[in-house]
């Protein structure tokens, strides 16, 4: 599970304080698809990298699997992201030099897999989010929803416990993104993969199991 207490986080640039996120108790739990829905700068992207480790909070504590990040190192925490969390962005965020299979494939080539396993695993994934037949064209031989399914498929390959989406379908027209939306709802019930999902549109909202609203950085509900 990942585990969120009290925790706060106030962006400085110069002499300017930003407090995005302000005494955040949240806790997902395996296998759970919860959604942060709020407003555009209400703290949603701040809270998703607190989650994930990519962000330290000033203060207050994360657990990730009951492990407290405040006590270990980079390297250590870049490690639990690594086995545990896959990551999915608005904007895609793939390698535009590799193609549809080597995009997934990089995980796996950074964890050690050797190239059988590699290949096998991609090869399955591919078939599963409906891209086997376009695993070698680049991001920009890709439509947005395609880019997305490379996406889904390189943050679930290491069959980590947590995936976080940072506005997963904001660049998908509608029918796209509920096709998306559907997708991901699919893998979470094969898989057991807990979703955390940012959107500030009920409509994706209403995907998830729980959904807690974020204003001005507090939880709200
Ligand atoms: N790197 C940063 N440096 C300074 N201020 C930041 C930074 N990132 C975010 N902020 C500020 O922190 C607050 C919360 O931003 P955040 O991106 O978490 O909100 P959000 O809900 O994800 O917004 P959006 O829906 O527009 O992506 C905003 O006031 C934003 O301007």
């Amino acid at each position: 599970m990942i585990e969120l207490d009290g925790v706060s986080h106030t962006y400085r640039i110069g002499e300017q304080r930003t407090s995005a996120i302000r005494e955040v108790d949240f806790r997902v739990d395996q296998g759970e698809i919860v959604s942060i829905v709020g407003p555009s700068g209400s703290g949603k992207s701040t809270l998703l990298n607190v989650m994930g480790c990519l962000l330290t909070p000033d203060s207050g504590a994360v657990r990730i699997m009951g492990k407290d990040m405040s006590r270990l190192s980079d390297a250590a925490k870049a490690e639990i992201r690594r086995l545990h969390i896959g990551f999915i962005f608005q904007s895609f965020n793939l390698i535009p030099v590799l193609n549809a299979f080597e995009n997934i494939e990089y995980p796996l080539i950074i964890g050690g897999a050797a190239a059988g396993e590699r290949k096998r695993r991609v090869g399955a994934i591919l078939e599963r989010v409906g891209l086997a037949q376009h695993q070698h064209k680049r991001p920009d031989q890709l439509s947005g929803g395609q880019k997305q399914r490379v996406a889904i498929a390189r943050a679930l390959i290491t069959n980590p416990g947590f995936v976080l989406a940072d506005e997963p379908t904001a660049n998908l027209d509608s029918h796209t993104a509920t096709e998306i939306l559907a997708l991901m709802s699919e893998l979470n019930r094969e898989l057991k993969t807990a979703l955390i999902f940012s959107t500030h549109d009920p409509k994706v909202s209403a995907f998830a199991h729980k959904q807690v609203r974020i204003e001005d950085g507090t939880l709200v509900a």
